[in-house]
């Protein structure tokens, strides 16, 4: 089966001479339809520019971003992406920030099919009761719900969820984890959520991919399958030793990455060959009898080198 993203041998990097910095190194990722992942990273290690190059807001430098056989050349409605910090527009309320979206999207069908279509979306994320509030009345939760709801109301063929519940508080987060794994149950859409946290990539996908550091940009570890059925139930799972086999592999195989990446500095250090002053000499404050400022130039300097880890 034609896999729906696929990317090979793709690098991407930022900056050029001395400032550049290499970001991705030989990512090679495939995704079927249907499936769940996860990719898993250290904050900086390059996963919201991994998203964006599947979301075609950014190009790869060398390799191929391909989705369904053909190159991603820019962003579409069918890739939908939800990011950190909810991105509504804060004069509408909910149901109009949804039906932008749909209105977007769907302009042949009629109104009442458009207003219908947003509705179910708003109820999906449980939002019914708060619909007619602006942002600046919801909390973090019920925002990143507006969020969610607007990105499912496009009909995209594969969600991109770049740390969607990294400002949340663990217990909100922990719900909406369970809401959106519902709703992928239900409709099965693509999904790839991008995330720092174990257990909620463990809870939620299907298989979770590392995004290990490297000196030389971070590259895809081994995946690792989730073969546990749903609906998941959180509290059993944290409980459940094959749960935390996966979470001490998963964690394992990060923090090694991050002892294997931790860069060699060697530090250059000017040791200046200033001779102490004679304290035992008579002070004078006259203009003349002072000692002439060393000059840089006159300065014998030495070099120690240091490595630090
Ligand atoms: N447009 C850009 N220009 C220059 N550097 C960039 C750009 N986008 C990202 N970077 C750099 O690439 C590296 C990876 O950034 P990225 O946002 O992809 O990491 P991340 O894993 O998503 O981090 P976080 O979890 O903190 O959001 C960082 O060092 C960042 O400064």
């Amino acid at each position: 089966m034609r896999p729906i993203v696929e990317l090979s041998g793709v690098s991407k990097g930022f900056g050029r001479g001395f400032s550049r910095s290499e970001v991705l190194r030989d990512i090679n990722l495939s995704v079927q339809e249907g499936d769940f992942v996860s990719i898993i990273g250290y904050s900086g290690t390059g996963k919201s520019t991994l998203i964006n190059l599947i979301a075609g807001l950014q190009k790869p430098d060398t390799g191929s971003a391909m989705m369904d056989g053909a190159p991603i050349t820019g962003p579409g409605p069918e890739r939908g992406i939800v990011f950190q910090n909810y991105s509504l527009l804060p004069w509408l309320t909910v149901t109009e920030n949804v039906r932008l979206a749909v209105d977007q999207i769907f302009p042949s069908l009629s109104e009442k099919e458009r207003a219908e279509h947003a509705s179910k979306y708003i109820d999906m994320v449980k939002l019914t009761p708060a619909s007619a509030k602006l942002p600046r009345e919801l909390s973090g939760g019920m925002r990143q719900r507006v969020s969610v709801a607007r990105t499912l109301a496009a009909n995209p063929r594969i969600l991109l969820l770049d740390e969607p519940l990294s400002a949340l508080d663990a217990l909100t987060r922990a719900t909406l984890q369970d809401e959106i794994a519902e709703i992928w149950q239900a409709n099965r859409t693509t999904v790839i959520w991008i995330t720092n946290d174990p257990d909620e990539a463990l809870l939620v996908a299907d298989r979770v991919i590392p995004l290990l550091p490297g000196r030389e940009g971070a590259t895809l570890g081994s995946e690792i399958p989730v073969a546990i059925e749903r609906p998941r139930d959180r509290r059993e799972l944290l409980r459940s030793p094959d749960f935390k086999d996966l979470k001490l592999q998963l964690v394992d195989t990060l923090l090694g990455a991050k002892k294997d990446s931790t860069p060699l500095v060697t530090k250059k250090l000017a040791a200046p060959d200033i001779l102490p002053e004679d304290l035992g000499k008579k002070r004078s404050f006259s203009l003349f009898d002072r000692p002439a400022p060393r000059r840089r130039s006159q300065l014998q300097r030495e070099e120690l080198k240091i490595e630090v880890s």
